[in-house]
C-alpha cells in the first residue's frame, strides 16, 4: 500500500484562525486518491479493544475508550506521547483546548484554573447556546464518571500508561487536573472522530474513529474537497446464498479521494463539510461558528437558525396551570421542543414551532377536557387551518417572539461591543476571535428573527 509521504496529494499546514489544516500539495485532478489510512493507524474500538477488555461484560463506548486511551497518553508539555503504539499521532493532537466552551465550562464546575474572561464570555451565550453547551456537559460528566469507574474497578490498566504521574487513586478522586487531562482527550474525540463503519448496523454508535490526516481537515459549510470512501454494503456481505456473513472489509482501510469534479490547483485548502448544523451546534460542539456578512442569511446564502426553546417555554408558563396539560399533549404528540425559525427565504418558523404556537392558541377548555380533534387534525394534514382568527392569534404571538429575540439580541451585541472597545492587556490569544463568535451567535438571533418579524407582518404563509 502506498501512504508514504510521497504518495500524497495533501499535507497539514497552518490555517488562519482555524489551527491546522489540510492543504493541496500537488494539482488533484477529479476523483484522484487523495491518501488511504490502514486500519491498523485508526484509534476506535477495535483497534483498541485488546488493550481495554470489558467489565462485567460490558466494554467502554468508543468515545470513553478512545478518550481513555488519549488522555493515558497524553504528551507532557510540548514533549511527544510516549505511546508506543500512537505515539507519533498523538503527538499532532491539538496541545489545548482553551479556547473551547466546554473548557469553561467544566473549570467553571471545577472552580479552577478558571480564566475570568471565558467566564465571562460564557456568560453572554444565547439561551438556546447554553444549554445545548449543559447538555454536552453533562455528556462529558457521563462519559467521565464511567471511564473512572472502569479504571477504578480495572486497576492495571493504568499500568499501559505511558506517563509517569498515573494511578489509580487518581481515578478513584477524579482530582482536577486529571479532569482537566480528560477534557483535553475527550474534545479530541468530539471535535475530531469520523463516521467509520465497524459494525454491520450503520447507524450503530459503534461506528466511529479517529483517522489521522483526515482529522486536519477544516469545515465548510458549503463545499466538501473530501469524500470518504466507505465499504458498500453489497462489498461488505458476501452472502449471495445462504446466512449474511460480512468480510474483512468491514472495518478494513480507509480511502479518501476528491470530490470536486476540477482539478483542485495546489495550496488550496481541502474542507469536510462536518454536516448542516447551525452555528450553535458547531459553536458548543467544535468551538467555531461558520463566517458569514450582514445580509448573507437574508438572501438564503448561508442557512440562519435561531432556536426559540426559552422564549416559546415563557409563553407556555404564562398560560397558567394548563401548560403542563399542553405540554403533556406535545410530548405525547412528539411536538415539544426543538423549536426552531428560519432566515431562507421566505424567513420561517419550522413546522414543529408552528404546532405549538397553534396549540399555545386553542381554548384553555378544550384542551383541559382533551377536545383538541381539530388541533390534531392540522397535524395530521386532514384540516389546513382551525379558523382565520385562530391564524392571527398564534401570528401575533410569533411576532412577539421576535420582538423578545430583537431586543435581547441588541442588547447583548452593545454589551459585547462595549468590551471590544476597551482593550485589556494580558487576554488570552484566542479571546477576540470567540468573542467575534459570540458576537456572530447574537447577530444570527438579530437577522433571523427581523426575517421573520417581516415574513409576518408582510403576510406570508408559512
Ligand atoms: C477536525 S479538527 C480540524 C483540524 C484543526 N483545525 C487542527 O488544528 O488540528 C476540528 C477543529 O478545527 C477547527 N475548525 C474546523 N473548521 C473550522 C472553521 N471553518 N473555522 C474555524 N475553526 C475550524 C475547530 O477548532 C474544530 O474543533
Amino acid at each position: 500500500m502506498k501512504v508514504g509521504e510521497e504518495y500524497m496529494l495533501v499535507e497539514c499546514r497552518d490555517a488562519p484562525n482555524a489551527g491546522k489544516g489540510l492543504f493541496a500539495t500537488h494539482s488533484i485532478p477529479p476523483n484522484a486518491t487523495l491518501f488511504i489510512i490502514p486500519a491498523t493507524a485508526m484509534m476506535n474500538s477495535r483497534t483498541l479493544s485488546a488493550t481495554y477488555p470489558p467489565l462485567q461484560g460490558q466494554y467502554l463506548s468508543p468515545t470513553q475508550v478512545i478518550s481513555l486511551h488519549l488522555l493515558l497518553h497524553k504528551p507532557h508539555d510540548g514533549g511527544e506521547s510516549h505511546d508506543s503504539r500512537f505515539g507519533s499521532y498523538i503527538s499532532t493532537l491539538p496541545r489545548d483546548f482553551d479556547s473551547h466552551p466546554l473548557t469553561w465550562s467544566v473549570n467553571k464546575h471545577l472552580q479552577t484554573n478558571s480564566n475570568p474572561k471565558a467566564q465571562e464570555l460564557l456568560g453572554h451565550l444565547p439561551p438556546s447556546v447554553s444549554s445545548s453547551l449543559q447538555a454536552l456537559t453533562a455528556r462529558f460528566w457521563e462519559d467521565w464518571d464511567a471511564v473512572r469507574k472502569y479504571v477504578t474497578a480495572l486497576p492495571m490498566i493504568c499500568d499501559s500508561s505511558s506517563r509517569q504521574d498515573i494511578d489509580v487513586d487518581r481515578f478513584r478522586l477524579g482530582d482536577s487536573a486529571l479532569t482537566t487531562d480528560y477534557v483535553w482527550a475527550w474534545l479530541n474525540v468530539n471535535t475530531r472522530c469520523i463516521y467509520y463503519r465497524l459494525d454491520p448496523s450503520v447507524s450503530s454508535p459503534l461506528n466511529m474513529t479517529l483517522c489521522p490526516i483526515l482529522d486536519f481537515a477544516n469545515h465548510a459549510p458549503t463545499a466538501t474537497h473530501i469524500k470518504p470512501v466507505l465499504p458498500l454494503d453489497s462489498e461488505l456481505w458476501a452472502a449471495p446464498t445462504g446466512p449474511r456473513k460480512h468480510t474483512k472489509r468491514l472495518g478494513g482501510d480507509y480511502a479518501f479521494t476528491s470530490n470536486c469534479e476540477t482539478t483542485i490547483p495546489p495550496d488550496t485548502e481541502l474542507f469536510l463539510r462536518y454536516g448542516s448544523h447551525p452555528n450553535r451546534k458547531l459553536f458548543v460542539e467544535y468551538g467555531f461558528t461558520n463566517t458569514w456578512h450582514e445580509g448573507d442569511l437574508q438572501r438564503g446564502r448561508c442557512d440562519g437558525e435561531v432556536d426559540v426553546q426559552d422564549i416559546v417555554e415563557e409563553h407556555f408558563k404564562a398560560k397558567g396551570p394548563i401548560a403542563d396539560t399542553m405540554r403533556r399533549i406535545l410530548d405525547e404528540e412528539g411536538y415539544w421542543g426543538d423549536w426552531t425559525m428560519h432566515a431562507s427565504p421566505p424567513a420561517h418558523p419550522s413546522y414543529r414551532l408552528i404546532t405549538a404556537l397553534r396549540l399555545l392558541h386553542c381554548k384553555d377548555d378544550d384542551v383541559q377536557h382533551d377536545r383538541v380533534g381539530h388541533w390534531k387534525a392540522v397535524v395530521l394534514g386532514e384540516q389546513a387551518i382551525i379558523s382565520q382568527e385562530h391564524e392571527q392569534a398564534w401570528r401575533n404571538t410569533l411576532l412577539k417572539i421576535c420582538e423578545t429575540l430583537i431586543e435581547r439580541a441588541n442588547s447583548n451585541i452593545v454589551g459585547l461591543n462595549e468590551r471590544t472597545l476597551r482593550p485589556e492587556h494580558g487576554l488570552p490569544d484566542w479571546y477576540e476571535w470567540m468573542l467575534g463568535n459570540v458576537r456572530r451567535l447574537w447577530l444570527e438571533e438579530l437577522e433571523v428573527a427581523s426575517c421573520v418579524a417581516q415574513s409576518v407582518q408582510s403576510g406570508v404563509e408559512f
